[in-house]
C-alpha cells in the first residue's frame, strides 16, 4: 500500500437494509452540522503525540482539552491514539524508529504503558477515567470477537469512561508495517456506530501534493472519485515517526463512508476551530445511507473463508431480487468453512458480487450443490433446507469495495 502514488477514491452504492433499532440517519451530513455529532471517534497519529524524546505532552493536553469539551457538551468520544512505538524507543535508548518489527513491538511495549499513564494523568484535569482498550484488525474479522468489541466499547461509554484504542502492537504486524491505525479508526467508528471519523495529523489537510511542494494546494472536500484524481499521497511524512502517511488515511475515510460515516481530516491545532464550523481540513462525504454494523461487518471486516461461485438463474435471483441463496444455484465452491463463516458470492466469470455467512460447512455443501430443496430432504433429511447464505445474512458489495482493502 505504501508505495501507491495516487489513490482511488470511491462510493458504495446505497446501503441495503438495517438491523433493527439502528439508526438509519446520521445527523452529522456537512461540516456545518460537526456540532451535531453524538458519537465520534478521533484517531490521532505518532506525529502529533511524540517528539524525538518521546511523548509531548504539551500536544496530549491540547488533545485532551478538546476532547474535554467535546464531551461537557454530550459528545461521546473514542480516541483511537497511536504513539506506543513512538513513544518507546527513546526510552529503548534508540536514536531513531526500529525498522525491524520485532524491536518495534519491544518498543510499543515499553510505549504504551507511559502513554497510557499520561493519558490518565491528562484525563484526571477533567475526573475523567480512561480505559485501554487493545485491538487488532484480524479480531475485528470475527464475528464473536467483534460483539464483544462493540459491548466493551458501549458499556465503557455508558459509565462515562474514556476509552483509548490501540492496536495490539505486539501481536500485529501489519499494523506497524503499514500504519493501519487509521485503518483500525474507521473499523472502530463502524464498530460503535459513530456519527463523524475525525483523523489527525501532524498536517492540517489532504493536500494536491506532498505539502512541502509550492504548487500543492488544500483540498477543502472530497465528494468523489474525481477529487482524488491524481493526488499524490505516496510520499511519507517528514517526522518519520508515522507511518502510513496519507495513504491510509484516504482509504480509512474510504472505509468510514461505506459505512455511512463522514471524515474529517485535519491537524490538532486546527480540530477545535473545525467543530466550531470554521472551514479547515479536509471534508470526505458520504454518498448513500447508513450501513448497518452488521452489513459493513460483513462487507469490509470479516474474513473471507471460501468462495460460493453461483449459475446465471442464482446470480439473478440473488443480487438483482435479494433473495437467499440456495444449493440449487451454486455450481461450485473453494475454501474451508464451516456453519457461520462469511465466504464471497461470485458469478460464473469470477466477478466477486457479495459476502455472505453461509448455515452449511464446506464439508457439507460437496452433497448439496445444484440438488432442488425437495431433494435435499429427501436425500438428505428435513435439516437440509437448502438455504445456503439467507438474505438477511447476505451483503452486496459496491463496485469500489476492493480499492479501500
Ligand atoms: N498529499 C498529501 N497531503 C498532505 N500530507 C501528505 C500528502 N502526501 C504525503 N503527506 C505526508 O503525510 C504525513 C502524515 O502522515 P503520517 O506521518 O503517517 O501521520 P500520522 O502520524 O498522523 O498518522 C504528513 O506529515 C505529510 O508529510
Ligand atoms: N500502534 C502504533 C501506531 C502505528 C500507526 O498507525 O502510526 P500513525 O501512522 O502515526 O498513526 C503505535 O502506537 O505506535
Amino acid at each position: 500500500m505504501a508505495d501507491r502514488k495516487t489513490v482511488v477514491y470511491r462510493y458504495a452504492t446505497p446501503a441495503t437494509g438495517g438491523a433493527p433499532g439502528e439508526p438509519k440517519t446520521n445527523p452529522v451530513t456537512t461540516r456545518d452540522t460537526l456540532q451535531d455529532a453524538r458519537r465520534v471517534v478521533i484517531k490521532i497519529g505518532s506525529s502529533s503525540l511524540t517528539t524525538d524524546q518521546g511523548l509531548n505532552t504539551e500536544a496530549i493536553d491540547a488533545l485532551v482539552d478538546l476532547i474535554a469539551s467535546l464531551r461537557e457538551r454530550g459528545t461521546q468520544v473514542v480516541l483511537v491514539s497511536s504513539g506506543a512505538v513512538a513513544a518507546g524507543f527513546p526510552q529503548l535508548g534508540l536514536a531513531r524508529r526500529p525498522k525491524d518489527t520485532a524491536t518495534q513491538q519491544a518498543a510499543a511495549a515499553v510505549g504504551q504503558g507511559g502513554l497510557m499513564a499520561y493519558y490518565s494523568q491528562s484525563f484526571g484535569r477533567y475526573d475523567t477515567t480512561v480505559a485501554q482498550v487493545l485491538l487488532t484488525a484480524e479480531e475485528l474479522m470475527r464475528r464473536g470477537q467483534y460483539i464483544n468489541a462493540h459491548r466493551a466499547l458501549a458499556r465503557l461509554l455508558t459509565l462515562d469512561v474514556m476509552p483509548i484504542v490501540n492496536e495490539n502492537d505486539a501481536v500485529a504486524t501489519r499494523e506497524i508495517r503499514f500504519g493501519d491505525n487509521d485503518r483500525l479508526a474507521a473499523l472502530t467508528a463502524n464498530l460503535v456506530k459513530a456519527d463523524l471519523l475525525v483523523l489527525l495529523s501532524d498536517v492540517d489537510a489532504l493536500y494536491t501534493g506532498h505539502p512541502s511542494k509550492p504548487d500543492s494546494r488544500r483540498i477543502d472536500s472530497v465528494g468523489s472519485d474525481q477529487d482524488l484524481a491524481g493526488v499524490d499521497v505516496a510520499t511519507p511524512g517528514s517526522a518519520g515517526v508515522g507511518t502510513g502517511g496519507m495513504v491510509t488515511k484516504v482509504d480509512a475515510a474510504g472505509i468510514a463512508a461505506t459505512t455511512g460515516i463522514p471524515t474529517l481530516l485535519t491537524s490538532a491545532p486546527k480540530a477545535a476551530a473545525a467543530f466550531a464550523g470554521e472551514d479547515v481540513g479536509t471534508w470526505f462525504e458520504v454518498a448513500g445511507r447508513r450501513r448497518s454494523a452488521r452489513a459493513a461487518w460483513l462487507g469490509l471486516t470479516a474474513e473471507v473463508r471460501g468462495r460460493l461461485v453461483l449459475d446465471d438463474g442464482a446470480v439473478r435471483a440473488v443480487i438483482e431480487n435479494g433473495r437467499s441463496l440456495l444449493a440449487a444455484g451454486i455450481t461450485e465452491f473453494s475454501g474451508q468453512f464451516t456453519s457461520g463463516d462469511v465466504v464471497e458470492i461470485a458469478d460464473s466469470h469470477g466477478k466477486v458480487l457479495a459476502r455472505g455467512m453461509v448455515q452449511y460447512s464446506s464439508s457439507q455443501l460437496p452433497r448439496m450443490l445444484g440438488r432442488s430443496t425437495e431433494t435435499l430432504k429427501e436425500e438428505l433429511g428435513a435439516g437440509y433446507d437448502g438455504v445456503v447464505v439467507h438474505a438477511d445474512d447476505r451483503v452486496k458489495l459496491a463496485p469500489s469495495h476492493s480499492a479501500y482493502r
